[in-house]
């Protein structure tokens, strides 16, 4: 960024958009059989006339709540430089998320810590922008200090000290060029959830695994926990369409009870998932310790992450060997800030990130972050791939792009997240052109 332009930010604009996916029931599963995949979609204006672009993304009815908290955040971010944001990011990071009136909305869950990521979203996205680049290469291009200078470790020193974060990244640099190079050139591994929403029949769910199969896809992750004799046949079929080299996982949404997932994912082991996602509350730490340590036996490891809003939980999850797969979310955590206090940890407790991207413009942005962790963090592919879903990518103007089932760096600077402004119009609700039925119940 050149030290002429610090880009004041002058306006920020947030739009409730919405995608009416429930109606072919894209995205379903045992919790959520009707989401209609939206964003609370932000956009800074600055006086330079570069603009930074936001989203967090939402179920459908809410999604104006969250619009009312990001308006209600707008304060802390209009009147400010990029520059003296950038320049101490971690203050901005808590000057947002510790408002001392705004906290207590959270502090750093729910609601404020979705519209809290929709901002920094933006902010990130105009950081890149400015140095005209994508943002996993504004990352990968930073110095060690500069990046932990963006994370706030308060609640986390008992298990992660901004000076073993530092000597983290030091050490990972060893590689770092030619991982880099290796990913320009071959891509993340991704695996794709597209096959197998809930409420697709059984001849969708056939159709999908084997197009996908076609497609060079290798790993399918299914919605169960909903119902177990359905669940058996829905595994069963899409476990004899990919055969038994692939790789399969399957994700309750929440669905259980502790005991009740232990039995339920034992009765689902004959398919062999690598993983059951979600089996439990997201808050229940000591439950999915349980659950982990049930089904180790099995070979099944337990993953979650989509609703764990902060880097405590995520810290509590680690130290309770509750989970064997991390997956951190590009909007329900505090954007890239708190992401990277997670992917930091997950590395030292030597637990895989697989990210979340089940929704609109998450598979957009999370790319970014799970490319900077094998650059410069983790140095490792070994049990590790990003979700894929493929739906709604044609909204947005740097959509991701997937070669051989491998998501290929960005190119583009930014966050990848701008929507196009006829989809934005198109959307918009109240008084899109094309809001669905089902939103207006
Ligand atoms: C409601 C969303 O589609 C959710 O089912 C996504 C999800 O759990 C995932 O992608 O994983
Ligand atoms: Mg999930």
């Amino acid at each position: 960024m050149s030290r002429e332009t610090p880009h004041k930010i002058i306006h920020l604009s947030v739009r409730d958009v919405r995608f009416p996916t429930s109606l072919e029931h894209h995205g379903s599963d045992a919790m959520h059989p009707d989401p209609d995949y939206s964003a609370a979609y932000v956009v800074l204006d600055t006086d330079s006339g570069l603009r930074g672009f936001g989203l967090t993304f939402t179920l459908g009815r809410g999604t104006e709540i969250v619009v009312c908290a990001v308006q209600a955040l707008a304060g802390l971010v209009v009147g400010k430089t990029l520059q003296e944001i950038v320049s101490d990011f971690r203050r901005f990071y808590r000057l947002l998320t510790s408002d001392g009136q705004m906290r207590w909305l959270g502090p750093e869950k729910g609601v404020i810590q979705l519209a809290s990521a929709a901002v920094l979203n933006a902010v990130w996205d105009l950081w890149a922008r400015a140095e005209g680049k994508p943002l996993w290469k504004l990352l990968v291009d930073m110095d060690p200090e500069r990046i932990v200078s963006c994370v706030d470790f308060r609640y986390i020193t008992d298990v992660l000290t901004e000076e073993e974060a530092l000597q983290m990244l030091v050490e990972a640099r060893r590689g770092q060029r030619q991982r880099e190079e290796q990913m320009l050139s071959e891509g993340y591994p991704a695996y794709t959830t597209s096959c197998a929403w809930l409420g697709y029949s059984d001849q969708q769910l056939r159709e999908r695994c084997t197009e996908a199969l076609e497609e060079g896809w290798t790993r399918f992750k299914v919605k169960v926990g909903a119902d177990l004799e359905d669940d058996l046949r829905r595994c069963r079929l899409i476990r004899r369409t990919i055969g038994d080299h692939n790789t399969l996982m399957i994700d309750a949404n929440q669905r259980w009870d502790v005991g009740e997932a232990i039995t339920w994912v034992s009765r689902l082991a004959e398919v062999k998932p690598l993983w059951i996602e979600e089996p439990t509350s997201p808050d229940d730490v000591l439950g999915h310790a349980a659950i982990s340590k049930a089904l180790a036996p099995l070979g099944i490891g337990v993953a979650t992450g989509e609703q764990c809003p902060n880097r405590v939980v995520f810290k509590q999850l680690l130290q309770a060997s509750a989970v064997q797969f991390v997956q951190i979310d590009s909007c329900r955590l505090g954007s890239v800030n708190e992401n990277l206090a997670v992917l930091l940890m997950a590395h030292k407790f030597k637990v895989p990130v697989c990210p979340h991207a089940g929704g609109v413009g998450l598979c957009e942005l999370v790319q970014h972050l799970i490319l900077f962790d094998y650059i410069c963090v983790s140095a490792d592919l070994s049990d590790r791939m990003c979700e894929y879903v493929d739906h709604l990518h044609e909204h947005f103007a740097n959509p991701v792009v997937i070669k051989n089932a491998r998501y290929m760096p960005p190119r583009d600077p930014g966050y990848s997240c701008e929507m196009l402004e006829s989809s934005v119009r198109r959307h918009q609700y109240p008084g899109g052109d094309s809001v669905g039925i089902s939103m207006k119940k």
